[in-house]
This record gives structure tokens, sequence and C-alpha cells, in this order.
């Protein structure tokens, strides 16, 4: 049973899972949180069973060598789990990278070449694919976030500043959480109530017309066509577009330059600002959408607002994007926030509706692990009956819930290219 070792390395933590690629299970996973704080904590997880580590841990380094004992001392033992090869989740891929690579030096110093365009991303990525190359001897895959979203087509990928300048420095938009973004759409487009539909409109699948809703603490929103990304939300950095746990989303460039000259903050300031104290965070006080839901209920204004504007912004965005596509098929909620927050899919598509965009509430109450159908209409199995368009009306469109796997995803990738 070949398995390999998935790190998604953070500039203050790394997540590690240890993946069957066959059979799609986690063997083991954790995370090593506060890298480089006074009070470092490890949480690993193997077969049901939890193993907690407080200790302050210095570096990446530190981390990885904490990590590789843990498997050791709680299991599954990585040679014994047949480890085959690493995979790492990269941030920014730049133009550099549109698929997955095998780690070399020239790769290392490319990945590190980019980091002006991922200060916040990148540094972390080139400590932990360093060390874990020192620390593990076979094949290592680099994963690229921005991968999917390569090939956006040029009036999506453009902005619209001077040419000469934004050629100079790399300005254009890259898109991120693309292992996400394609993991999902994939698993939506092979989905039976999926296939069901398109078969009852007599379309090609490459007709498909979806938009993905990555909603975690970061989010991005993609819109795909027959399999092929043509729009995302995240632009040269992972800041543009929706509202997140702590990151603005869309800000007019303006209020930089305000706060810059008027309002005595330092770019650094503003930096921090827009990424870490913005957001759900910077208008609820909370960054967590579980958090900020309880503080909803119990009649806080602020709270109330922050869930507003982060609904507000995802309407608008559907919206944009059903224009961009020409119309809606599958709606579909991932990650975090939106595997789980029934409240936060209700909003997203409330008044919706003249884009065939509805929840069934009971359906969207439930909980599963499943890809799911949370649209009103017929169960998937009986889908291809009923789906039928009523002559003159518009199709109804499916929205879905549908569980991201980013570590199974790059675990794949990883064994394709070294298996
Ligand atoms: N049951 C839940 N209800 C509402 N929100 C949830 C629930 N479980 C997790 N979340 C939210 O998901 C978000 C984290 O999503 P996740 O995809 O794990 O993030 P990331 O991988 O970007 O760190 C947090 O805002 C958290 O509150
Ligand atoms: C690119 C990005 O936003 O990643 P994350 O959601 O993991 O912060
Ligand atoms: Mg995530």
């Amino acid at each position: 049973m070949p398995t390999v070792l998935v790190l998604n390395s953070g500039s203050s933590s790394l997540k590690y899972q240890l993946v069957d690629p066959g059979s799609g299970t986690a063997l083991a996973g954790g995370i090593v949180e506060r890298i480089g704080e006074d009070t470092g904590r490890v949480r690993h997880e193997t077969r049901g069973q939890e193993v907690v580590r407080e200790r302050p841990v210095a570096d990446h380094g530190t981390a990885l060598r904490l990590v590789l004992e843990l498997f050791e001392e709680a299991g599954p033992s990585l040679r014994e789990a047949g480890i085959v090869a690493v995979g790492h989740r990269v941030v920014h891929g730049g133009t550099s990278f549109s698929a997955p690579v095998v780690v070399d030096d020239d790769v290392v110093a490319a990945v590190r070449a980019l980091i002006p365009l991922a200060p916040l991303h990148n540094p972390a990525n080139v400590t932990g694919i360093e060390v874990a190359r020192e620390l593990l001897d076979v094949p290592h895959v680099a994963v690229f976030d921005t991968a999917f979203f390569a090939d956006l087509p040029p009036a999506a990928a453009t902005y619209a500043i001077d040419a000469k300048t934004a050629a100079e420095h790399g300005v254009r938009r890259y898109g991120f959480h693309g292992t996400s973004h394609q993991f999902v759409s994939s698993a939506v487009a092979i989905h039976p109530a999926v296939t069901a539909k398109l078969a009852a409109e007599g379309r090609d699948p490459r007709t498909l017309r979806q938009v993905v809703l990555h909603l975690g603490n970061g989010a991005s929103a993609s819109a795909v066509l027959g399999g092929r990304a043509v729009e995302t939300s995240m632009g040269l950095t992972p800041l543009e577009g929706l509202v997140m746990g702590t990151r603005s989303g869309d800000v007019d460039p303006g209020i930089v330059f305000h706060l810059l000259r008027s309002g005595g903050l330092t770019v650094d300031d503003v930096d921090t600002l827009l990424n870490k104290r913005s957001g759900l965070l910077g208008l609820g006080g909370v960054n967590d959408m579980r958090e900020l839901t309880r503080l909803v209920a119990a009649g806080d204004d602020a709270a109330r607002l922050a869930l507003d504007v982060y609904l507000h912004r995802l309407r608008k965005y559907v919206g944009a994007y059903a224009a961009v596509l020409g119309g809606i098929d599958v709606l579909t909620f991932t990650a975090g926030v939106g595997e789980n927050a029934a409240v936060v899919r209700a909003g997203a598509v409330d008044g919706l509706g003249f884009l065939g965009l509805a929840v069934d509430p009971a359906r969207n109450a439930a909980r599963s692990r499943e890809a799911r159908v949370i649209s009103p209409g017929p169960d998937a199995a009986d889908t291809a009956d009923t789906a039928r368009p009523r002559p003159g009306a518009a199709a109804p469109a499916l929205v879905m819930v549908v569980p991201t796997n980013e570590e199974l995803a790059i675990a794949r990738q990883t064994i394709a290219l070294t298996g």
C-alpha cells in the first residue's frame, strides 16, 4: 500500500496528512501550531486517537522532526505505512508552474523567486520543502494552488492597469485554492444528479456551467465551464474577492492610499490590517464562523453586519459568475464554512431564484460527509425522469455541498508523477 505524506506549510503552522491515495483514506494527520512562538502545540491524530504536545517549536525544521517522532511513537510508522513520496502544497506558482512538478533544486529556486508575489505564503513553503527533502529521502512533489487557474481567459486574468508596468512586475490575476476548486468541480461533474441533469437536457458535459464557493478561513469563488476555470475571485494575492475570516476581500485600492497618506499607517500596517484584522474579525470581532453565527443569534449588531456583508458579497459574485457563464447549472459549497454552515448557504442564494437557485430547508439542514444536493426537486436517483424543463421555463440549477479534500488531491497528483 503506497502512501504519500502531504505537507501544507503556513507561516506559523505545519499541517500534514498521511494519505493512501488508492483508497482515499487518511491514515494519520495533524497540525503543528504557533511555530516560532513561545508556546507551540502539536496535535497528531491516528485511528481516532489524538496525541497533543505543548512545547515551543522554534522553526519548521523542528516542527517536521517533531511530526516524524510522533509518527514513530504514536504510529503509524512511516516506513511500515509504505511512504513513497511527499506532496507539498505550494501557494504561489506564478506563471512558472501550471501543473505539479517533482521537486529539484531548480524548482526550489523558482518557488523562492516567487516570494515577492506571495510574501505571506511562499517563504514557509520553501522552508517546508527544504527541511522535508533533508529529512525524508523519497521523491518530493510541489502542487500549486494557482495551477488550476494558469489558463484563465486573458480577459479574466488581466487587470486594467498600464500593461507595461503590469508585465514588468508580474501583476495579473493568478487565483488560489485551485486544488480544491479542481477537486470539487471534477467531483460535481461526475455526480449522478449532474450527469442526469445534462442527459435530460441533451447537453454535452463540455457545456456544464459551475460556480464553486470555497469558504474556509480563506475564501474564493470560481466559475468553471466544462472543467476549465474561466474566472476566480482571488487575484495577484489571496486577498482579493470574497469576505474572509480575517481578510477584507475586495476594497477600493484608494483606501490604501488614503490610509498611507492621511491615516498615518505604514505599508506593513495596511498589509496587516487588510490580511489579518479585516473580514469577519474586523467587522464582527471573531473570525470563526461558528462563533459569529452564535453572536448573531444572540442579537449582536456588529456580528449581524459582518454576516450581512459576507453574504452580500457572495450573492454579488454568484450573480456576476452567472453572467460570465451565461447561466449556472450547479452551484457548489465547500470547505469548513461551505460544508457546515447551513445559514451561510441559505443566505448566499437568498433572492437568487431568478437564476434558478434555491435551497430546500430540510436538505440544507441535514448533515453528511457525502457530496449531496440541497436544492429542491427530485432525488438524484430519479432526477433523469423529472429534470426535463417545462417548455419555456429555465431548468432549475442544482445547489450542492461537496466536501473538499485538498490533501487527497495533492496525494493523487504526487503519486501520478512519482508512482
Ligand atoms: N459546524 C460549523 N459551522 C459553521 N462554520 C464552521 C463549522 N465547522 C467549521 N466551520 C468554519 O470553517 C472555517 C474553517 O474552514 P477550513 O476550510 O477548515 O479553513 P482553512 O482550511 O482555510 O484553515 C472556520 O471559519 C470555521 O468556523
Ligand atoms: C491561498 C489561501 O488563501 O490559502 P488559505 O485559505 O489556506 O489561507
Ligand atoms: Mg482548508
